[in-house]
């Protein structure tokens, strides 16, 4: 079997991947290379732990400025912290990539 494509997240969003609670993850050019329909290895970034794997439903480019309160639910988190941590991950950064996952 070949090996599956490999995301990292914070491992502070684990839980709410494993729940169901957070369905996309919004990412830069450099994570934008994903296939719909594959499926993902799911690690943490701290510590590169697997702890799941996704299923790319779809991929999307996103503007930072088109961010709203739609992508804010489906990231289990208010569009203001959303907004804020994505400054933090990405500075600078406006075309954004939507990637809709399921949890395998
Ligand atoms: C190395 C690296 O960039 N890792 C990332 C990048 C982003 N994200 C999350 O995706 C959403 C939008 O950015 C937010 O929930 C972010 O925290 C993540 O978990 N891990």
């Amino acid at each position: 079997m070949p090996e599956l494509t490999p995301i990292s997240f914070f491992s502070r969003f684990e839980e709410d991947i494993l729940s169901g609670a957070k369905t996309i993850t919004l990412r830069d050019e450099s994570e934008a290379h994903f296939i719909e329909g594959e499926t993902l290895s799911v690690s943490t970034f701290e510590d590169e732990r697997w702890f799941c794997n996704i299923k790319v439903i779809s991929i999307k480019k996103v503007a930072f400025h088109q961010l709203d309160d739609t992508h804010a639910m489906q990231e289990n988190m208010p569009l203001d912290m959303l907004k804020s941590l994505i400054q933090e991950v990405y500075p600078g950064v406006e075309q954004l990539y939507e990637i809709k996952f399921s949890l395998v």
